[in-house]
């Protein structure tokens, strides 16, 4: 399965191709990847997100469009997402089995069809925004972290290679979901940073710790006054926790 050997993935939620091309660049060195959401993706489509892996060598995209329709509307979905060549695309994990069984065919016949590699599919548990006030408001009365458990476990069964989740349910994954099983974390915050509308978080080394294989950090780094170097601090972080000196 891919490795990813630089865990930091950095978010670049920008409409703008320029704009996220040259905070790609400003990151470069001490990122291992870049994620592209929703709100790059609908004002650029696929072809933006070529643009922005290609002016950055070909680097690693999380494309992070967090499908959530039925099977064969996400199906095609992430058909026409190969084109992109994405590294790792998602699904919400409530969009249920049928629906992940179809995305994960999908990603096979869309590499095929684009005569890309197949890009890991993850599974969105609980949003890293949400508590479990934000949870049970929504109808579900388990805590959240059952909830991410449940949503893993019928993910894995249903041949996704990995979640969304927060740090606070990584170790609970790892141990459950085994040590090939992809945990994609966001809601990332270093102790010197802000946490916006993230309400699930965890600083870079504890993550890691907990078993994260990938780190999403976006506005410490974009929004920082030097991106670049909160990029390196972040990047110094991660390699202390895995060197084990922190
Ligand atoms: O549960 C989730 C799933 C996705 N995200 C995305 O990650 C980044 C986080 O950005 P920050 O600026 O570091 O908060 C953002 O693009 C989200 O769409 C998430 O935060 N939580």
């Amino acid at each position: 399965m891919t490795a990813f050997p630089n865990p930091l993935f950095v978010a670049l939620d920008t409409p703008d191709v320029a704009e996220a091309t040259t905070m790609a660049a400003k990151v470069a060195e001490a990122a291992g990847g870049v994620k592209l959401g929703l709100e790059f993706f609908v004002a650029n489509g696929p072809k933006g997100v070529r643009e922005v892996s290609k002016a950055s060598d070909d680097v690693p995209v999380f494309l992070d469009l967090k499908f959530h329709d039925i099977p064969n509307t996400v199906a095609g979905a992430i058909r026409s997402a190969c084109a992109a060549r994405p590294a790792i695309v998602n699904v919400h994990g409530a969009g249920g089995r049928d629906m992940m069984k179809a995305a994960v065919d999908a990603s096979h016949d869309g590499a095929a069809r684009h005569l890309v590699t197949r890009p890991l599919v993850l599974a969105v548990t609980v949003l890293t925004s949400m508590d479990q006030t934000d949870l049970s408001e929504t109808g579900v009365s388990r805590s959240v972290s059952d909830q991410v458990l449940e949503l893993a476990l019928l993910a894995r069964e249903c041949g996704i290679d990995g979640v969304v989740c927060s740090a606070h349910e990584a170790a609970m994954l790892r141990e459950a979901c085994g040590p090939n099983f992809k945990l994609i974390v966001p809601g990332v915050r270093p102790a010197w940073s802000a946490t916006n509308d993230q309400k699930r978080i965890m600083t870079p080394a504890e993550a890691l710790h907990a078993g994260a294989d990938i780190l999403v950090v976006g506005r410490p780094i974009t929004a920082a006054v030097e991106p670049t170097a909160a990029a390196h601090r972040v990047a110094q972080e991660i390699r202390h926790a895995q060197s084990g000196s922190l």
